[in-house]
């Protein structure tokens, strides 16, 4: 029989689930060295925020199939080692949707009515009417960062409460925001004009620290800000000054860079400032739908059965997976590059299945470019039985096209994104039936094997600008692996591509593009 080990608080109702197929053991609190030692014996783990999966956790469960976080954010698992191990690691985007939402919006009100200090204040005997004056919410301005799942459910209530609403999220398209009431702004705009800024974005590189000194000294001194998504897109030493000085009226917080919060000079600030311990998705409610949801799913997977929400592995049957697998890489890495090509919000993707390709089963390709192209917004959220949905309501179009005419090899995919900032296309080719090569960039034909740092360049074609970059990024310590040019004729247009050993340092675009010759440059993370 398979063994599930379960490290986090989770409802009964996904016990009694793991309990058909598997013997289960529940062991709460556990330190990493102690599930390292025990986690060899287990075929499921499944967690909530609490668990870290790291991975040396992960290599050591040499048996381990399925990793299950009974939650949205997997950013407590190393979902790369995971995937390199061949386990498969699925969530329930969906399950704690309502009670994340409902628990900002609890945090909205609250702090605009002193709620918890009142209740705290009435609970000592005191009587005090005076220092718990609040404010309305109704014709003040929210301000939503993050119009997916939750971000849209706090806006339809918020609208009901007589808000007006700004929203600010560069991959959801104007129509999706006016249907739910909100106008969508720029993010400055968004921190100067709202009396209550709420986040609802995940935390990845580009929204670590998005609200800092910098954002926090933009906002009216009246506004209040509220953060039920992830610690560390708040730098919490500048909110805390921020509030200290009355630069801001207040926060609310669930989230915080290091959790459980340890010592924090959070702590010592007053009725400004409201902390809960990570209690968004704590509703008997959710509790049960994320239990459940991922519990069935380790089942299914214990059973050889695909899981409906992996996030890292498709959710279509084994055999035409086996087939499809390395184009499915293929789509998804193209899908990636063009969208980071593209930058801004893609409102078409083209996806032009060429040669023999244009023969084979295209749904596949088609979800996998997408979850390509969405992984920017949307990091470990996507996944291959989401993408098209999550591709509609972003008001994404998706063409298909087939060309089996094409020959310049077996068999290639080329993707083409027009978005608010134009329009780019990448094609690619398997060569060895595994190896995915970059065929094409913007019509300019190279062939290079991706790598993860890229930098890409639209230039003239004349002498000396290759040296001209290469002593650029020299100097700023870049490590060039490999480098290629593309061109169509000679001395005219030209594209770079270039495979980098490390991330590129920030700004280093602005400097590419001041060397005479060179128009465009884009730095891409595959
Ligand atoms: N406090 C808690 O207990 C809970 C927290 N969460 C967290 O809430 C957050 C939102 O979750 P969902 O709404 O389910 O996710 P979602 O994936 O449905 O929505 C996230 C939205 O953020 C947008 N986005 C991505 N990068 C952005 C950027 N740089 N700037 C602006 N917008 C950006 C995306 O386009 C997307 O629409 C996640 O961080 C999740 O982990 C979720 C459940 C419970
Ligand atoms: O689902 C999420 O992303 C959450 O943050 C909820 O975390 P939890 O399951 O309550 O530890």
């Amino acid at each position: 029989m398979s063994k599930v080990i379960v490290c986090d608080p989770i409802d009964q109702a996904g016990i009694d689930i793991l309990t058909q197929v598997a013997s289960v053991d529940v062991k709460t609190g556990l330190q990493p060295g102690e599930l390292i030692e025990i986690i060899g014996e287990y075929d499921a783990l499944m967690i909530r925020s609490g668990t870290r999966v790291t991975q040396e956790i992960i290599e050591a469960g040499t048996q381990l199939k399925i990793i299950g976080r009974a939650g949205v954010g997997v950013d407590n698992v190393d979902v790369p080692a995971a995937t390199r191990r061949g386990i498969v690691v699925v969530n329930s985007p969906e399950g704690n949707t309502i009670a994340a939402a409902e628990h900002a919006l609890a945090m909205i009100l609250s702090l605009s009515r002193h709620i918890p200090d009142a209740n705290a204040s009435v609970k000592r005997g005191e009587w005090d009417r005076k220092t718990f004056v609040g404010a309305e919410v109704y014709k003040k301005t929210l301000g939503v960062v993050g119009l997916g799942k939750i971000g849209s459910h706090v806006a339809t209530v918020a609208k009901a409460m007589g808000m007006k609403l700004l929203a600010y999220d560069p991959f959801i398209s104007t129509e999706r925001a006016e249907q739910l009431g909100c106008q969508l702004v720029d993010m400055d705009l968004l921190i100067q004009q709202a009396d209550y800024i709420t986040l609802h974005i995940p935390k990845t590189p580009e929204t670590t620290h998005l609200i800092n000194a910098t954002t926090l000294a933009k906002m009216k001194p009246t506004a209040r800000i509220i953060n039920c998504a992830r610690g560390g897109i708040i730098d919490e030493s500048a909110l805390a000054a921020a509030i200290k000085e009355g630069r801001i009226k207040g926060a609310a917080l669930d989230v915080f860079e290091s959790e459980p919060l340890g010592e924090s000079e959070l702590r010592s600030l007053g009725k400004e400032i409201i902390l809960t311990p990570h209690l968004g998705a704590s509703t008997t409610e959710a509790q049960v739908n994320v239990a459940i949801d991922v519990a069935e799913q380790i089942r299914d997977v214990l059973l050889g059965l695909p899981a409906r929400s992996a996030v890292n592995i498709p959710g279509l049957g084994p055999d035409v997976l086996e087939e499809l697998k390395p184009y499915m890489q293929l789509a998804e890495t193209l899908g990636k590059l063009v969208g980071q090509l593209a930058g801004g919000r893609v409102e078409s993707l083209n996806v032009r299945l060429q040669g023999e390709l244009a023969t084979n089963k295209s749904q596949p390709l088609v979800v996998a470019s997408l979850k390509g192209l969405l992984y920017q917004a949307l990091r470990e959220r996507v996944n291959y039985v989401n993408a098209s949905i999550e591709a509609k309501e972003r008001g994404i179009r998706v063409i298909e096209t087939r060309d089996a005419s094409a020959r310049d090899y077996a068999g290639s995919l080329r993707l083409e994104a027009t978005g608010t900032l134009g329009t780019h296309s990448v094609t690619g080719a398997l060569l060895g039936e595994k190896e995915i090569h970059l065929t094409d960039v913007d019509g300019f034909p190279i062939n290079v094997p991706p790598s993860k740092y890229m930098l890409f360049t639209l230039h003239r074609d004349m002498p000396g600008i290759i040296g001209k970059l290469g002593s650029l990024l020299g100097s700023f310590n870049v490590n060039i692996a490999s480098m290629q040019v593309g061109r169509k004729i000679v001395r005219g247009d030209a594209v770079m591509a270039l495979s980098i050993d490390d991330p590129l340092p920030e700004g280093i675009v602005t400097e590419i593009i001041k060397v005479p010759g060179i128009r465009d440059a884009y730095t891409v993370t595959l």
